[in-house]
């Protein structure tokens, strides 16, 4: 099959051939490049209509032969570009008669490097301008596992490269005068599996406007957003059991990033992949090849239903191409594969620290990261030991099932704590839908959904009591047996099913904003997605429990949150 593929969500006026029988992709991209500040919607219309036309002709041209379907990008991206590319490419499918495929770009993003690297189930981190987020496949699905909370990455480099004086885009010059530069400190925000770039970017612009040389300050705003995103993708990883990780978007070509997501996977025996340069910038290279496997799968597109969609979200389309759904199977296999690799009950490998069991309690060492600055790396291992010693106490007098500190170690980054739970909720909810055994499901799914009614009181009291676990997630909730806990002396209102222990506080922190308290929420119903064999269930045992316990305001805004587009 031979597809033509039509990019054209902002800067780039792209179109690619590919063809299925040799595997080869031809692309042709005309770039608009602003002559001052940044990208202007207006002025990057006004060069899509008058590219697109040449770029596609060109491609069709170097094709020399009949094409089988056109594919589109139909989102996300700037509307007044998308509705240009969009036009074009239903003519070209009308005239050619042949189907047309509306493609979402940021998947195209992850399938294309999921296609280039032969791995089977990768997470994917997408690093472009407009984007920044992690995603993971489940249940016939890719499910955004985490995300920036306001810009793209490369929109807010550019923003930075705007106020220092230089032209768009921004990624490739921070590049080069990073060389030169020694590292300072700027703030490191990560949430849970999210992050955020405005409080980095007005520290970046302020220390510019201080007299920091801008070399030191491009040298540290790679270590630290690149480090933010690593922190992330590892995160992912660990969540999903993963062993394979790709990479998206235009920031992809950034040497650093790159290095480190090597450096990470190396360092946890997995796999990492980046596309060449020329599938990692937006091309329609990468359309062609999602738009050939949704063709293949019938999945296309009448042009009465083919209109673009500017918040366009990846976890949005329903994946018809993929055979396997990334259901329970998937899952379990990847459970089998970590245990043999783990080989010991008594040690695990978490995202960040391992933990060796001992006895009736647990070392837990934030060992540090080789892809992170030494200054930077030792900043964040002190106060997360501190943090997480505070919060597990703090949450503990609140009430909230928690392991007992035992001792802090600050200079090595290690915490003792009492062990607790049988085991980790993420098991519980993977196995909730276990048709082999409907008797065992079924008992499987209502303790999962007890659980993440308890867990959702236990948030709600931290909220009451003004501070956020920071990142609660299926593998930071530790569930004990029922008839193994003991008699009830812990006062847990939940003491008939066993008890509901919140572990991992690290990032935690204190707050009154009813949006952290939100994002609390959103960060566990996430990983909800992300581990869940069944998550609709347990979502709404979520949001229940939530409501006993907690402030309408708070449910409110979880709802605002996820209806939120994220693109700007
Ligand atoms: C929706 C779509 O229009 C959007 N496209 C987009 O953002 O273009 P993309 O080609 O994926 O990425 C461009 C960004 O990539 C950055 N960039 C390019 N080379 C870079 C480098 N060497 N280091 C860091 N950033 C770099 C640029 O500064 C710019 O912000 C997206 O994918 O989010
Ligand atoms: N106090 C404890 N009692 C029992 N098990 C524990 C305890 N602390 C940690 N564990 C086990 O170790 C795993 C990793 O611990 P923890 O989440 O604290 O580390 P981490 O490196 O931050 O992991 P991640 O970032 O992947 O959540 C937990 O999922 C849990 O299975
Ligand atoms: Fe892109």
């Amino acid at each position: 099959m031979r597809v033509l593929g039509i990019e054209g969500t902002a800067w780039a006026a792209s179109a690619a051939c590919y063809d299925t029988a040799t595997d080869e992709v031809s692309i042709e991209t005309d770039a608009y490049l602003p002559e001052s500040g940044g990208i202007h919607p207006r002025e990057a219309a006004e060069h899509m209509r008058e590219a697109i036309p040449d770029v596609v002709e060109t491609a069709l041209d170097e094709q020399g032969k009949p094409i089988d379907a056109v594919a589109f990008s139909r989102g996300p991206g700037l509307g007044p570009c998308l509705r240009i590319a969009g036009t074009a490419a239903r003519a070209l499918a009308g005239s050619l008669d042949v189907p047309l495929v509306g493609v979402n770009h940021m998947l195209a993003h992850a399938e294309i490097g999921r296609h280039r690297s032969g791995f089977d189930s990768p997470v994917c981190l997408n690093a472009s301008g407009a984007n920044a987020h992690v995603l993971g496949y489940t249940n016939g699905r890719y499910r955004i596992l985490g995300e920036t909370t306001d810009t793209g990455v490369g929109n807010a480099l550019d923003k930075f490269t705007r106020h220092v004086g230089w032209s768009h885009p921004g990624g490739p010059k921070i590049e080069r005068a990073a060389a030169e530069g020694e590292y300072v400190d700027l703030p490191y925000v990560v949430t849970g599996m999210d992050f955020s770039f405005s409080g980095i970017m007005s520290a970046a612009k302020a220390a510019v406007d201080e007299g920091t040389p801008v070399e030191d300050v491009c040298f540290s705003l790679q270590e630290t957003v690149f480090g933010m995103l690593t922190e992330v993708a590892e995160r992912a990883l660990s969540l999903t059991r993963s062993s394979e990780l790709v990479l998206g978007g235009g920031v992809g070509q950034n040497a650093r990033l790159r290095e480190m997501l090597t450096a990470m996977c190396e360092a946890r025996g997995a796999e990492f992949f980046a596309p060449e340069a020329r599938f990692l910038q937006d091309n329609a290279g990468m359309i062609a090849v999602l738009g050939a496997k949704m063709a293949a799968a019938g999945d296309t597109i009448a042009i009465a239903d083919s209109r673009v969609d500017s918040g366009f979200r990846p976890d949005e389309v329903p994946v018809t191409w993929r055979e396997d759904r990334g259901g329970r199977g998937a899952i379990e296999e990847r459970r089998n594969d970590a245990a043999r690799e783990i080989g010991s009950a008594d040690a695990y490998q978490g995202a960040e620290a391992t933990v060796e069991i001992a006895g009736d309690r647990v070392v837990k060492r934030r060992h540090p990261k080789a892809y992170r600055h030494p200054e930077l790396d030792e900043r964040l291992r002190r106060d997360r030991i501190v943090q997480e010693a505070r919060l597990t106490s703090a949450a503990r007098r609140e009430g909230v099932p928690t392991p007992v500190v035992h001792d802090v170690d600050t200079h090595e980054a290690a915490l003792t704590l009492e062990h607790v739970g049988e085991c980790d909720l993420r098991e519980i909810v993977e196995a909730s839908e276990d048709d082999s055994d409907a008797t065992a499901a079924t008992a499987a799914t209502a303790r999962g959904e007890r659980a993440v009614r308890t867990v959702a009181g236990h948030l709600a009291t931290l909220h009451a009591a003004g501070f956020v676990h920071g990142d609660p997630t299926t593998r930071n909730v530790r569930v004990s047996d029922p008839l193994a806990s003991g008699g009830g002396d812990e006062g847990d209102r939940n003491t008939d099913e066993g008890l509901t222990y919140l572990i991992d506080f690290g990032l935690g922190y204190h707050t009154d904003s009813v949006e952290d308290y939100a994002m609390d929420c959103h960060v566990f119903e996430r990983s909800l997605d992300g581990t869940a064999a069944a998550p609709d269930p347990l979502r709404a045992a979520f949001e229940e429990g939530y409501g006993e316990v907690g402030s309408p305001d708070v449910l409110d805004r979880l709802r605002e949150i996820e209806g939120r587009g994220r693109y700007q």
